[in-house]
């Protein structure tokens, strides 16, 4: 007899692990443990030292804004990690863990996430995560332009 088998669609986000979480060992090991505990996988993982170039590159949308240079300082302050995650509703799933933008409302209406956990300032709080398929479609690309997003998700899909 065939066993039966249930496909689960997966879905692919973009998470950033900013500075101030990759300059403590500790910090981005409990995050990792985080991710996994809720089931999350991590596809891909890279260590990135930006230019203020690149930084302003990737947040172009913000270009103009109050925080605009205190993000690319921020953001070129050290090194950083880009992963890619996985599960069957990864985008929602990563925000959700992170929390709201601003660490000091998490902390109220949100404390076990991780900006509430870790969050160190309106600009400095420490993770980034996509906000739609198409986004993560585009920062996936803009960090590992050597992956296949599509064959990433067949793989992904076939080990549901
Ligand atoms: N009002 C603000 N004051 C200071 N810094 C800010 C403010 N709003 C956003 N930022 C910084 O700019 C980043 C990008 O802002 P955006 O509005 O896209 O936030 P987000 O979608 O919650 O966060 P992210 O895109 O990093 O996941 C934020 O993560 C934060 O570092």
């Amino acid at each position: 007899m065939t066993p039966i088998t249930h496909a689960v669609k997966r879905q692919l986000t973009l998470a950033l692990l900013k500075p101030d979480i990759c300059a403590s060992q500790k910090l981005q090991v409990r995050v990792h443990e985080a991710i996994e505990a809720q089931n999350i996988k991590i596809v891909s993982q890279r260590p990135v030292l930006w230019t203020k170039e690149e930084a302003g590159a990737f947040y172009a949308e913000h270009k103009g804004k109050f925080f605009y240079d205190r993000l690319c300082g921020y953001m070129t302050s050290g090194p950083f990690q880009a992963l890619v995650l996985s599960s069957p509703d990864a985008i929602k799933e990563w925000r959700a863990l992170i929390g709201p933008t601003h660490p000091c409302r998490a902390r109220i209406h949100q404390p076990t996430t991780l900006r509430a956990l870790y969050g160190l300032s309106d600009t400095r709080n420490s993770f980034h995560g996509s906000d739609s398929d198409e986004t993560a479609k585009n920062e996936i690309a803009f960090f590992f332009p050597e992956l296949s997003i599509d064959n990433l998700l067949k793989v992904q899909d076939s080990q549901a």
